[in-house]
Parts: C-alpha cells; sequence; structure tokens
C-alpha cells in the first residue's frame, strides 16, 4: 500500500473541536493526559512487587508521545492504569484534568496489541459497535464508518468478516475504531507488534499519513526505537522495572514526514542515542 492511498485526506475534524476548558488561556496547546508520581505495587507485604516505581508524564492536545521500556517496565499497566480498568497506588493520572485512576472507564480510544475484532460481525459493525458503545449516535457513527472505510483501503470489506482479512487489515479496521472515537486521548499498545516487517513499515506510513491529517492526541507504546522516532514528537524512555522515567526526546523532525526520513543521519543520530540510554538502563 502506498501512502498516496492516503495521502490525499483533507484536515478533518473527526472529534469536536477542544472546547474552551481543554484550552489553555495563552491559546497553546491543552494537557490531554497528566500522570505525575504514578506508582504501581501488585501483592502485599513480601509479595509486594513494585512494576512502576515513579512515573510522570504528559501529552499535550493533538500531540504525539511514544512509550519505550525493557521488557517488563510496566507500559501495559500504565495503559490500564490509564484506561481505568485499575488504579496506581499512588500518583495522580488526569484525563483532560479529571482524576481518571478512579475505576472508571471509556474515556480513552484504545487500540489492542491484537486487532480484537468481533468475529461474527462485519467489518462495519464491528466500528459501529465500538463507536456507539462510546457514545456516538448510530447514525453518525453508521456514516463515519461509510465515509472513512474507503479512505484506509477497506472499501471492499465493509460487509466481510474478520478472518477473511490479513493481519494488517485487521490492525487497520482496528485503528479506525479507535480513530473514530470520541475520547480526546488515543492509547496505542504496541499496535504493530505481531505484524511482519514489511507490513510494519507500510503501517507506519499509513498511521502516520492519516494521524497527521487529524492530530489526535496520541500515546504510543511500542519496543521499536525506530518507529518511535519517526512517529513521534516527543518519546518518553523508561527503565528496567520498578520503571522511573530514564529521560524525554523531543523529536525535531518536521512533518508531514517522509519514508526518506529514516535514511538521514540526524534520525540515526536520534535512534543511536535511545539504543544507547536503554542498554545503559539495563547492564
Ligand atoms: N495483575 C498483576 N499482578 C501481578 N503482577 C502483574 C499484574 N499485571 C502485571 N504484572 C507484572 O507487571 C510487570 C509489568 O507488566 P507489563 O505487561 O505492564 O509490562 P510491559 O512493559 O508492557 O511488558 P512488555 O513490553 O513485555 O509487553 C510484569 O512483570 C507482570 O508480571
Amino acid at each position: 500500500m502506498s501512502p498516496k492511498e492516503t495521502g490525499t485526506l483533507d484536515r478533518i475534524a473527526i472529534n469536536p473541536a477542544p472546547d474552551q476548558s481543554a484550552s489553555s488561556a495563552s491559546g497553546q496547546s491543552s494537557t490531554v493526559l497528566r500522570l505525575a508520581h504514578v506508582q504501581k505495587i501488585y501483592g502485599s507485604r513480601n509479595r509486594a512487587k513494585t512494576v512502576i516505581g515513579d512515573v510522570s508524564l504528559t501529552v499535550r492536545e493533538g500531540e504525539f508521545v511514544s512509550v519505550i521500556g525493557p521488557s517488563g517496565s510496566g507500559k501495559s499497566t500504565l495503559f490500564r492504569l490509564i484506561g481505568g480498568l485499575e488504579k496506581p497506588t499512588s500518583g495522580t493520572i488526569e484525563l483532560e484534568g479529571q482524576e481518571a485512576g478512579d475505576g472508571k472507564r471509556g474515556r480513552i480510544a484504545y487500540m489492542p496489541q491484537q486487532a480484537s475484532l468481533l468475529p461474527w460481525k462485519t467489518v462495519e459493525a464491528n466500528i459501529e459497535l465500538a463507536l456507539t458503545i462510546a457514545g456516538v449516535d448510530r447514525n453518525e457513527a453508521r456514516s463515519l464508518v461509510q465515509q472513512w472505510l474507503p479512505r484506509v483501503g477497506l472499501a471492499d470489506y465493509a460487509k466481510a468478516y474478520p478472518h477473511v482479512l490479513s493481519g494488517g487489515m485487521q490492525q487497520r479496521v482496528s485503528f479506525l475504531r479507535a480513530l473514530l472515537s470520541p475520547q480526546r486521548l488515543m492509547c496505542l499498545d504496541e499496535p504493530f507488534g505481531s505484524l511482519d516487517a514489511l507490513t510494519r513499515i507500510q503501517m507506519q506510513q499509513w498511521l502516520l499519513s492519516l494521524w497527521e491529517a487529524s492530530r489526535r492526541s496520541v500515546l504510543f507504546v511500542t519496543h521499536s526505537i525506530e518507529e518511535a522516532v519517526f512517529l513521534s514528537d516527543r518519546i518518553i524512555v523508561l527503565s528496567v522495572s520498578p520503571s522511573v522515567v530514564l529521560r524525554e526526546f523531543e523529536v525535531p523532525f518536521p512533518r508531514p514526514r517522509e519514508a526518506s526520513l529514516r535514511n538521514t543521519a540526524a534520525f540515526n543520530e536520534l535512534e543511536s542515542e535511545i539504543y544507547a540510554l536503554l542498554d545503559n538502563g539495563m547492564s
């Protein structure tokens, strides 16, 4: 799939424009997600295991932020905390200024590692159902799905069942489901981890062109430094568990980004710097 297939997207507002409460008086982009000194301990007493030691981070409106960390550093745990599935042991999580670690769900649009589509529902029904559960009116959900399936190259698969789709196509459906959901923050948990190398690169380019046209606020977990550098505005590097933030990197490359960016010296330098940091942190 060439990026051109999605490159003609207009910059459209998928979701309502941020309301006054979400914008700062200075006109600067506001903070959608704020984690302050989040700690997560599982178990208790002599079985207690501190998975997240002390993590603070923010995602601002329209920003693409990636989290990279060694296996077991608590990246998926962070998503469960942000999504309200679990509570932090200490620290605070605010979504659009409201406490999020209170067990309330449905405040984020979430894309998991596996597409997890309902096998007995068609592609269009899978997306429509997710949108209506998230509070979108049924007719509006239908019209969004009709409008967007062709834009992601899936017009011919609207009535197909998930099992006939390739892994990459299933992930496109899963991404569309999250992209069209009304929540302001999208959390993407290693969405391309199970794809082969070539499909993964194509999906990164695809996601980038869609994201650059919509500018949703994204928190993205990945094991791939290259993927994070290519996609992100900022990268947060976690230590081994109990995790702390080792460093935050601003990614200076202008948008729209082309595939050729990966071959530049500046790209490779940033990649190497992050790699060295992770490597040091693990030895
Ligand atoms: N409910 C739980 N009870 C006890 N330990 C848990 C629980 N959930 C997660 N853990 C532990 O927390 C640690 C972090 O898990 P998590 O899946 O968040 O890490 P991760 O950084 O996403 O790892 P990976 O990169 O391998 O996917 C693991 O050691 C896991 O065993």
